[in-house]
C-alpha cells in the first residue's frame, strides 16, 4: 500500500505541467522523466498529450524507448492521454511508417482520427468506473481506438455526432488511455482513478 505513489511523467514534450498538477492534487508525488534513470522507483507512468511523433523521436534519441517499453511490458501501470494513447498503442493507423511506440495496449489507434471539421471539439463521455456522471471530454487533433484485442476493456465511447460510438477510453490491466485530455478541464476523476490503481 503506497499512500503517496510516485508517478513518472514523460517530460519530453506536451502538457507535462498540467498532468503533474492534477496528479499532485490527487496525493501522488511526481517526477519528470527525461532519462532512463528517472524511471527508477516510480509506481506508475503518465504519458502526456502533445505530438506523438515528436515525443517518440525524442524518446528514441534520449535512449528512453527501450526502458519505457521494458517498464510497461514488465507491468508498470501507465496512463496516456491523446498523444499518450498513441504511444501506448501496439499498432497505429495514419502514422508515418517509421513512427515508433512504447506499446503495451493491444489496440489499433488511428491518429488525428476525427478529421478536419472536428479538429478540436468537446463532448460528454460516460466513462466506466468513474462515478458522478459523464466526463466533459476535450479532444484536440485526437486519436480514437479503431480495434481492441481480447484483453482490452472499452471504458468510453463518443455519443452522438459524426463520431458516434467511437472508442475513446480503454484499459488493459493497469494500462489506461483516453483520446481526450482530462488534465485540461479541472475534472480530476480520471487521474484519481489512475492514482487509486497505484495505491
Ligand atoms: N492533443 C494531442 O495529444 C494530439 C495528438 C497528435 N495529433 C499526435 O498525433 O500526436
Amino acid at each position: 500500500m503506497v499512500s503517496a505513489p510516485l508517478v513518472g511523467v514523460l517530460a519530453l514534450q506536451g502538457d507535462v505541467r498540467e498532468h503533474r498538477a492534477v496528479l499532485e492534487q490527487q496525493g501522488a508525488r511526481t517526477v519528470a522523466v527525461r532519462r532512463p534513470e528517472e524511471l527508477a522507483g516510480v509506481d506508475g507512468l503518465v504519458l502526456p498529450g502533445g505530438e506523438s511523433t515528436t515525443i517518440a523521436k525524442l524518446a528514441d534519441r534520449w535512449g528512453l524507448l527501450g526502458p519505457l517499453r521494458a517498464a510497461v511490458r514488465g507491468g508498470l501501470p501507465a496512463y496516456g492521454s491523446c498523444a499518450g494513447m498513441i504511444l501506448l498503442a501496439n499498432r497505429l493507423l495514419d502514422a508515418p511508417a517509421d513512427q515508433q511506440t512504447i506499446g503495451g495496449l493491444d489496440v489499433v489507434v488511428r491518429r488525428n482520427a476525427f478529421g478536419r471539421q472536428v479538429d478540436s471539439f468537446e463532448s460528454e463521455v460516460e466513462v466506466a468506473g468513474l462515478p458522478g456522471g459523464p466526463v466533459h471530454a476535450v479532444f484536440i487533433r485526437a486519436p480514437w481506438v479503431e480495434e481492441t484485442g481480447p484483453g482490452v476493456q472499452v471504458l468510453g465511447r463518443v455519443s452522438g455526432g459524426p463520431a458516434d460510438g467511437r472508442i475513446v477510453a480503454v484499459r488493459q490491466g493497469d494500462v489506461v488511455a483516453t483520446s481526450f485530455h482530462p488534465e485540461l478541464t479541472g475534472d480530476t476523476r480520471m487521474h484519481r482513478f489512475f492514482v487509486d490503481l497505484l495505491r
